[in-house]
């Protein structure tokens, strides 16, 4: 495409202040920037510096802006999840509806946009902020009604059907979640208008219901009369039988068209292939879209993705915000462990920590799960929670956390951290400089695969189980200690072999 550069569209564009000419364009360069001020009201800060900012304006015509990122991730990222938004706020400050388009624009120099003042807010932007803001503030905050009481709150939560456990609160967020976990907190405060409805994805156990919930209590929590109605799309589905069998399909409608202020619909999936359930499902959405309702769903693919699910349906699914949630990182399996385990004063030592971190990978739920069966075990067989506990549960429960990780792989990862040979390593060299990474990575490959002393002595270049098993012993003792040089080599390399 070619289209001529800025500054020859700012040459050709004239500005026209007076609210009675509205059609009138400014130039682009106020127009972008107009927009991005409004795009900062509607998304937190975090988004608006990792999604937004880096966003430059490279050309325009009278109908298209083009802008640039050098990131191939963010320009995919901004086209799936932000270009609804990016249109809005370009047509508010254009005055009409504009195309745009994101381009990758590699290293070449960007067009800076001029004197982007972003605490300046034009009046638009500052209403739209402000409406958020009301929206973001509880209701208790102005001394219109009484905050809930824990005890009222909890009983309002359970009765609504959901798990007062289910909070913002305790969910810990990394970089897996933590795009959706924002959206919902913008939904739960108000200030996510533009996410209706949100639609979240994702994987087995990853959290869905634990967001999807925890909206819904903190919706609650902020007032208290907020009408919330939380069921899977399978209850739906049985609610909507048992009405029609026992003709009270006026109350079944009502509960959901009319008597609802939220509604929240675990696992939508569920309902693909099921047409009057589909049908009766596509109203109720219409009607409650339609009074501006808040609609929240989870669903373990995207709208595009469900089977049996029809097109007019799929495509109101994606009328607002579509997030996912991904298997957590190491980092946050170890915290969400650790939290559990607080929760239930629970004391775990690292090791534990990290070995069950590192064999359960992809399932929160089997995560949370074998952390309580360990403790019961242990309090059963009255044994300490220690990691021999550990291994012989996942081995019963067969995950072999070993199977991921090697010892070739652990010794070239430490040789490559100290900038030494693999075979520095496995060879009898007793410098410092090589004996050391040489006894960390032993110590790593005993912890981490589980391997006997004397195939880990065989695997080290034939050496005696003798020399592994000290060298083990002296690394542990120098990290238990606290030896700063040490432990920090360790979680460093821990780090990078456990990601
Ligand atoms: N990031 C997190 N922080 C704290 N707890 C979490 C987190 N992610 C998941 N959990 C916990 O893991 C368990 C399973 O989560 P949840 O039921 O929400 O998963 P899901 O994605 O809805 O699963 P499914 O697809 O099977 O319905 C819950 O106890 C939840 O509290």
């Amino acid at each position: 495409m070619s289209l001529p550069p800025v500054e020859m569209c700012l040459s050709r564009c004239c500005l026209v202040m007076s609210s009675s000419l509205p059609q009138a364009m400014l130039p682009m360069q106020e127009i972008w920037n107009a927009a991005l001020l409004e795009l900062k009201t509607k998304v937190n800060a975090h988004n608006f510096k990792t999604w937004f900012e880096k966003l430059r304006l490279r050309e325009c015509s009278d109908e298209t802006i083009v802008l640039g990122v050098d990131d191939p991730f963010v320009q995919v990222w901004i086209n799936d999840n932000y270009m609804d938004l990016i249109e809005e706020a370009v047509a508010h400050a254009a005055g009409q509806p504009l195309k745009i388009e994101i381009v990758e624009s590699g290293q070449d120099e960007p067009i800076e946009v001029e004197n982007i003042d972003l605490d300046a807010e034009p009046m638009a932007a500052r209403s739209a902020r402000l409406d958020g803001e009301h929206g973001q503030a509880a209701l208790f905050d102005f001394g219109i009604i009484e905050p809930p009481s824990a005890a009222d709150l909890s009983e309002l939560v359970s009765a609504a059907g959901m798990n007062p456990r289910y909070t913002f609160d305790e969910f810990v967020v990394g970089p897996s979640n933590q795009f959706t976990h924002a959206a919902c907190q913008a939904v739960a405060s108000g200030s996510g208008q533009t996410y209706n409805p949100l639609f979240i994805f994702g994987g087995v156990g990853l959290g869905k219901t634990h967001l999807l919930q925890a909206i819904g209590v903190e919706m609650l929590r902020r007032d208290p009369r907020t009408r919330v109605r939380y069921l899977s799309a399978e209850v739906f589905m049985n609610e909507l039988i048992g009405s029609l069998r026992q003709k009270t399909m006026a109350e079944f409608r009502n509960q959901f068209r009319n008597d609802c202020d939220l509604l929240l619909i675990d696992d939508i999936q569920f309902i693909g292939g099921k047409d009057s359930t589909q049908e009766e499902f596509f109203h109720t959405f219409n009607a409650l879209y339609q009074s501006g309702k808040q609609i929240v769903m989870t669903s373990d693919k995207t709208p595009q993705e469900l089977p049996g699910i029809e097109e007019r349906l799929a495509s109101r699914f994606a009328w607002g915000l579509i997030a996912d949630v991904q298997a957590p990182e190491i980092e946050t399996r170890v915290a969400i462990l650790e939290k559990k385990a607080e929760e239930s004063q629970i004391e775990l030592s690292k090791e534990v920590v990290l070995l069950l971190a590192t064999a359960i990978r992809s399932n929160v739920r089997e995560l949370e799960g074998t952390l309580v069966r360990m403790v019961a075990q242990a309090k059963l067989m009255n044994v300490p929670l220690n990691t021999d506990l550990a291994r012989q549960l996942l081995k019963r429960m067969n995950i072999q956390h070993e199977r991921s990780l090697g010892v070739e792989q652990i010794i070239r990862m430490v040789a490559s951290h100290f900038d030494i040979k693999p075979s520095d390593i496995k060879g009898s060299r007793r410098t410092r400089a090589i004996s050391e990474p040489r006894q960390m990575a032993m110590y790593l490959s005993r912890k981490h695969t589980g391997e006997s002393y004397p195939e880990l002595g065989r695997k080290f270049g034939g050496k005696d189980h003798t020399t592994v098993l000290t060298a083990f012993r002296k690394i542990e003792d120098l990290v238990e200690m606290g030896n700063n040089e040490f432990a920090t080599a360790i979680a460093e390399l821990e780090a990078l072999l456990l990601r």
